[in-house]
């Protein structure tokens, strides 16, 4: 198997790191910025010895390196800064993705494409525009990363492990991001029963704001350790064939009585990307925050640069 990293920054590296010291597939790391994937790749291959991977792991800024990839993941972009929206980046990542998909694409024709790039429900529906693959072969890194947090608070509030956590967060990665405490369980038994509301809308909160949270924090970079650690599960999934359920950004075509937008929602991984969408009983409480959600991917949707 071979996997393609595009974007050596922060998330990529840290993505290709856990790639390679994983031994399951080649990887292969390409940025704009010469020298950096060739310099980062050297420096991991000098790991080999020490943790006993045997795959190859390639740097460049040429995309000959990627040729044949199955998994082509998308994080090259611009990250945000302290105050800054996601949706900000819209404009200037939407031309850095354009080139990414094109160029990979040509060299990768049969490639699955995770996008991690911002805002990543719009990213991952121009990846699905550009590149015209079937929407099987298209998501993105959303829900993930963000239950990832919320198992974190919770694991915090209710003193348990995180790994005691099977969370459930849906819709946009950005501000609308739904919280669903009903389809979170903690041992067996859902969060909405084993905290008040006030506790559960401030866990929510603080899920929401995860990433600024990091932003403002570091001030000079957003996340990468948990971000690389959710895409390396999603790569996981697909390389191993497994079927397992998790919350990706998806296109969706009248799932949650929604069509022609992306958002997360739970989709079933195996080798050809997603096996299938899966649809929660939600009340229509839950489903018209689902909804409003999408409406916000639909606005920075509509933000798009026209080339
Ligand atoms: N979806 C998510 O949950 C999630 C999580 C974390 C980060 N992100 C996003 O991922 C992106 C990368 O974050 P980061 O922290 O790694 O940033 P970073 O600045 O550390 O790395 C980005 C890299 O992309 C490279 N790049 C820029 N233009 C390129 C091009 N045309 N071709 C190839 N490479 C190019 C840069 O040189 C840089 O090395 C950002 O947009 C960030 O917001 C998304
Ligand atoms: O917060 C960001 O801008 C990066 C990423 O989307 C995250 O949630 O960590």
């Amino acid at each position: 198997m071979k996997i393609t990293v595009v974007g050596a920054g922060n998330v990529g590296a840290t993505l290709a790191q856990r790639l390679i010291e994983k031994n399951f597939a080649d990887v292969a790391l390409v940025d704009v910025v010469e020298g950096i994937p060739q310099g980062k790749a050297l420096d991991m291959r000098q790991s080999a010895n020490t943790l006993g991977f045997t795959h190859k792991i390639t740097g460049s800024n040429s995309y000959d390196i990627t040729a044949g990839s199955d998994i082509v993941v998308v994080t090259a972009g611009i990250a945000r800064k302290p105050g800054m929206t996601r949706d900000e980046l819209v404009g200037i990542n939407a031309k850095i993705l354009r080139e990414v998909i094109e160029k990979s694409l040509a060299v990768s024709p049969h490639a699955i494409f995770v996008i991690v790039t911002n805002p990543v429900d719009t990213m991952t529906y121009l990846t699905l525009k550009v590149s015209k693959l079937p929407r099987n072969r298209v998501f993105g890194l959303s829900g993930v990363l963000d239950g990832g947090r919320l198992a974190a608070f919770i694991a915090e509030e209710l003193n348990v492990n995180a790994s005691d956590v099977t969370p459930c967060v849906m819709g946009e990665h950005g501000g609308s991001m739904v919280i669903y405490p009903r389809f979170t369980i903690v041992n067996g038994k859902p969060l909405s029963e084993l905290v008040d509301e006030p506790k559960q809308k401030a866990l929510a909160e603080r899920t929401v704001n995860g990433g600024a949270e990091i932003v403002a924090i570091m001030k000079t970079s957003s996340a990468f350790y948990a971000p690389s650690a959710s895409v390396a599960h999603m790569v996981n999934a697909v390389a191993t064939d497994s079927g397992a359920m998790m919350n990706c950004a998806a296109y969706l075509e009248s799932e949650y009585g929604l069509s022609d937008v992306v958002i997360g929602v739970p989709v079933k991984l195996g080798r050809g990307g997603i096996k299938n969408i899966v649809e929660l009983p939600l009340n229509a409480e839950e489903l018209a925050a689902l909804k409003a959600s999408a409406e916000a991917v639909r606005k920075t949707i509509a933000a798009l640069p026209a080339q």
